[in-house]
């Protein structure tokens, strides 16, 4: 697919006015080429300039962070935060702090959590936000001393009603508790409902740090029951080892697949037996170390640095780690090995040449913005949570949140039927999301 003419237009505007800003540009055209069914059919959602509304974030917020090491040299940081739609809510979207994060980085994910939290039905609106800070080798002082800083700036920016912020990439459960900490002495109010990813002894609701991880993963459920197909017997490769792919490999491996490949920035472990969870958890998760060490520990596994764990045999498919990991090559590769179906637990994990080679090759793809919207859907029940001072069970979160997520998946199948494009959950899931957030932006007046 393309784009027709006035969406061209539209795309080439937004880049010009966006320069440098690669991975924004991408995520802004993939989502004009999805919905390219619902405006040949409805060209009055072009109407009032609504296309170039939605490119356009709300606000932009950029600043310093100025920190200091264990040794006492200064530092100096930069923070974003991007409120791109309040159409549905309050700004939600998480923090990530890593080396190579621009504002463009921050805008692309901000834009893409525009149609994902729509899709949850939640009542939340997007943004996100982070920082080229690395937490990578610093200690738990300086992690808490950059995040104190970071809120320091921040606390301006957000509240229950206005922007609620959560995790992402190196930005887990410490980190939150600093920021909330920070958060809390500075406003002088316990405004739990600020943030979400919180420890459920700060009133965090339980299962928020499994939700994206199960949440793909009950997402790949329904692509496969569509299907007539199941787990039973299906190898499964996972790229990551962070928050996303652990709890994506737990739950696979608990509803009857077998996970047999995952992977860090270093390079990917192949375990034909099955990816030893407890073993996982004590490297990356228990010890933040490397995934190099899990071959010490069962040496008939192999780890091949700098590789990627798309060239291991696999019936399922999730990358789970970062954008754009997964290119054309490892598509090609991924279809002669027969792969069924790819869940995106990742934001924009797939290249748009690889989105082409998989539609051509019939494989089912579940995108982002549908798979992984468990995480940002279980912070809205945690914002609900705190709103109504309640406590939830673990039980009754997932419960919720498979709930959800088999819902998301009818609306995507629902939709790209309904548009012609039976079968296209990309498709679906951009023209589902789109069409929420139009509605409400079109009851509200020119914002
Ligand atoms: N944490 C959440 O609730 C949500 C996260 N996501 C997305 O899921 C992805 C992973 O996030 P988290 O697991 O939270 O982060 P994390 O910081 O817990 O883990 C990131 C993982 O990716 C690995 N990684 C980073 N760059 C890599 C590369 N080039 N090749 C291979 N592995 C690489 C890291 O080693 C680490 O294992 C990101 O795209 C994030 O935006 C999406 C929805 C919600
Ligand atoms: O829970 C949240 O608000 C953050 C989720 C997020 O950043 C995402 O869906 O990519």
């Amino acid at each position: 697919m393309a784009l027709d003419q006035a969406s061209r237009e539209a795309y080439e505007e937004i880049v010009r006015k966006n320069p440098a800003e690669p991975e924004f540009h991408q995520a802004v055209f993939e989502v004009l080429e999805a919905i390219r069914p619902a405006l040949q059919r409805d060209p009055d959602l072009r109407d009032a300039a609504m296309l170039e509304r939605l490119c356009e974030p709300e606000r932009q917020v950029m600043f310093r962070v100025v920190w200091t090491d264990d040794a006492g040299a200064v530092h100096v940081n930069r923070g974003f935060r991007v409120g791109f739609s309040s159409a549905l809510g309050p700004y939600k979207g998480g923090l990530r702090f890593r080396g190579d994060v621009t504002l463009g980085t921050v805008k692309f994910l901000a834009f893409e959590q525009i149609f994902k939290n729509a899709l949850t039905g939640l009542g939340i609106g997007a943004g996100k936000g982070g920082s080229d800070f690395d937490p990578a080798g610093r200690s738990d002082a300086e992690i808490m001393r950059f995040c104190q800083a970071f809120m320091t700036e921040l606390v301006r920016h957000i509240g229950p009603e206005t922007d609620v912020p959560a995790g992402d990439i190196g930005v887990g459960g410490r980190e939150i508790g600093y920021l909330f900490g920070q958060y809390k002495r500075l406003t002088n109010r316990y405004d739990a409902g600020t943030i979400t990813g919180k420890n459920p002894v700060l009133g965090g609701i339980p299962a928020r740090p499994e939700a994206t991880g199960y949440g793909t993963v009950y997402f790949l459920e329904a692509m496969l029951g569509a299907r007539d197909d199941s787990f039973s017997g299906r190898t499964a490769v996972v790229s990551g080892s962070g928050n996303v792919a652990y709890h994506a490999i737990a739950k696979l491996k608990e509803l009857g697949a077998k996970p047999v490949a995952c992977s860090d920035s270093g390079g990917y472990v192949h375990d034909p037996r099955g990816i030893d969870l407890d073993l996982l958890h004590d490297l990356k998760v228990a010890r933040r170390g490397r995934l190099a060490e899990y071959v010490d520990h069962v040496p008939s596994a192999k780890y091949v640095a700098d590789g990627t764990p798309w060239d291991v045999p696999c019936d399922l498919a999730l990358p789970c780690a970062t954008q754009n990991e997964l290119d054309e090559q490892s598509a090609l590769r991924l279809v002669k090995n027969n792969v069924r179906a790819v869940a995106e637990g990742a934001n924009m994990p797939c290249t748009p040449g690889s989105l082409q080679i998989f539609r051509e090759a019939g494989v089912a793809v579940g995108p982002g913005k549908a798979a992984n919207a468990g995480g940002v859907a279980v912070s809205a029940l945690e914002m609900q949570q705190n709103a109504a001072r309640e406590r939830w069970t673990f039980e009754r979160t997932d419960r919720t949140l498979r709930d959800i997520m088999t819902d998301i998946h009818r609306t995507c199948l629902e939709t790209a039927d309904e548009h012609g494009v039976a079968g296209d959950y990309v498709s679906g899931a951009n023209i589902a999301g789109f069409r929420k957030v139009v509605a409400a932006m079109d009851v509200c007046g020119y914002i």
